[in-house]
């Protein structure tokens, strides 16, 4: 009972130590919203998140990071992270990294960038390669296999629609606004669904089918794999359905995915598949959107908004930090 005891109290104070990980590189890449230069607020983020993770008492391993370890310095996949990562002990975690989701969104100063980071057991998260994933979600509360990724737009919505006890019109389908989608949009119209499209961050697109104040009904279409992984661990925490299928532009991209351990290309992954386990979730908004508030500079200081979630308890937190900058260190300011 005691030890029981003891590791329920870890893995909250974990919860809580992966927010100060987001809030370091939402903070960080929030100094450079609407400057113009993607690369560089994707390098702040990266670089706070990085020394974040030195002081989080975890022995973690990258599995979704920023890429491979030449061509990325830091948080590259394989890499050890957390205070006991060097010197062993503490939990041994898989972690899934996009210090910054939306660096175009950011550089633009555009809505609803964010930093996120899940967390899960060894050999919890799906090694995704960096290839697009086509994606499919609806919200917690509906019966199992309601949409299929391989079924046609038509018959995903007359099916949710049913099940919702609505008509397609009432349906909202969110999507990334790319050419690529130019078929499911006009499949959709047609079949009466309305549709929400962003420009960028289908990480917070998918988590929207479970949110019911975004209206989000359905979220379809291709974007990251990596982005994938991330967006299964959100809704393994608040409930929701999903399903991912890689898509490969060459066999080259087959043939790397094959030593990452996907032997079969076309399979269909559901949300177990891609984040099994206890999983946590956590992201800080670093400009506002549906989901979290942007960033918010005040005098001394700047107050971050962050949600927090956990599979294993269902327990949801939203936390605002209030930073001081006069007593945080110089390293976590951003
Ligand atoms: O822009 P593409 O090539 O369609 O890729 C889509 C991916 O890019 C994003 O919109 C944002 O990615 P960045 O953070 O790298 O800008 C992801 O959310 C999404 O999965």
């Amino acid at each position: 009972m005691a030890e029981l005891d003891r590791q329920v109290h870890v893995d909250r104070n974990l919860a809580l130590e992966l927010v100060r990980v987001t809030e370091a590189a939402g903070l960080a890449a929030s100094r450079w919203m609407g400057r113009g230069d993607k690369n560089a607020a994707d390098g702040a983020a990266v670089e706070a998140m990085r020394r974040a993770f030195d002081t989080v008492a975890i022995s973690g391993t990258v599995v979704i990071g920023e890429g491979e370890m030449d061509e990325a310095p830091m948080l590259y996949i394989g890499e050890k992270v957390g205070l006991y990562a060097k010197a062993g002990g503490g939990p041994e975690v898989d972690i899934a990294v996009d210090p910054l989701e939306g660096t175009t969104i950011t550089a633009k100063g555009g809505p609803n960038a964010m930093a996120c980071v899940a967390l899960a057991q060894r050999g919890g998260f799906l090694h995704a390669p960096d290839v697009y994933m086509e994606k499919i979600a609806v919200g917690p509360g509906l019966p199992d296999g309601v949409v299929h990724i391989d079924a046609s737009v038509e018959e995903n919505l007359k099916n949710l629609a049913r099940a919702k006890k609505c008509e397609i019109t009432d349906l909202v389908v969110c999507l990334l606004d790319r050419d690529r989608h130019k078929d499911i949009v006009k499949r959709a119209r047609a079949a009466g669904a309305r549709i929400m499209m962003i420009p960028d961050g289908d990480v917070s697109g998918v988590v929207a089918v479970s949110q019911a104040d975004t209206g989000v009904d359905i979220y379809m279409g291709s974007g990251g794999a990596p982005e994938g992984v991330l967006a299964a661990a959100a809704l393994r925490c608040i409930g929701g359905q999903m399903q991912g299928k890689l898509l490969f532009e060459n066999d080259e991209q087959v043939a790397r995915a094959r030593e990452m351990g996907i032997i079969d290309p076309n399979r269909v992954y559901g949300l177990e598949d891609m984040a099994k386990g206890d999983v946590m979730f956590a992201a800080t908004g670093v400009t506002t959107g549906p989901m979290l508030r942007g960033v918010r500079t005040v005098p001394g200081g700047a107050i971050t908004h962050s949600i927090v979630m956990r599979s294993k308890s269902g327990t949801v937190r939203y936390v605002e930090g209030h930073h001081n900058f006069a007593l945080k260190p110089a390293a976590f300011q951003g």
